[in-house]
């Protein structure tokens, strides 16, 4: 599928997010800065990226995740643990970088600090009822099948 995508900050225009490897579900995110951006220990900023996309689609969202190897090497993961791209969204993409580990951390600037992946999105319509058709599991939950 194809994404219109704004670029805001001119340092973005030769390093679009683009798939590492054929089979990468996740486009990397750079973190736009000016100057290195240290985070204390357990402190959150919002970073920009310096680009907008427009899905355009209802059919389609973007899903904002952590870089595997910042989150568990460095704690580097996310304020709202994932971030959610509406289809109608149109400003630009932003990440809440928050580092959860004991010690602080310095991102440089157009840094790769988030992943995006782009998902099928189903919209549903509520239909009010009195009563579910009925189900082996019914209103069971919280390990009511067991442990074994
Ligand atoms: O990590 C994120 C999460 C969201 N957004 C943008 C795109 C999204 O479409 C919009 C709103 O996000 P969300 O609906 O999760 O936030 P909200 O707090 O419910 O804000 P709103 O009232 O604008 O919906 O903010 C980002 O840029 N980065
Ligand atoms: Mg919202």
């Amino acid at each position: 599928m194809q994404i219109d995508v704004k670029i805001l900050d001119p340092r973005m225009a030769d390093r679009l997010p683009a798939y590492a490897t054929p089979g990468s579900a996740g486009l990397d995110l750079r973190a736009c800065l000016d100057a290195p951006l240290t985070l204390p220990p357990n402190a959150w900023q919002l970073v920009p990226t310096g680009i907008a996309l427009f899905i355009g689609d209802p059919g389609y969202a973007a899903l904002i995740l952590p870089r595997s190897g910042l989150g568990h090497k460095h704690g580097i993961v996310l304020g709202n643990l994932v971030g959610l791209i509406d289809s109608d969204y149109q400003g630009q993409l932003m990440v809440s970088a928050w580092n959860r580990s004991h010690a602080a951390f310095t991102l440089e600037p157009m840094e790769r600090l988030a992943q995006l992946v782009i998902v099928p999105v189903v919209q549903a319509r509520f239909n009010v009822v009195a009563e579910f058709a009925a189900t082996a599991r019914g209103e069971g939950g919280y390990g009511s099948t067991g442990k074994a």
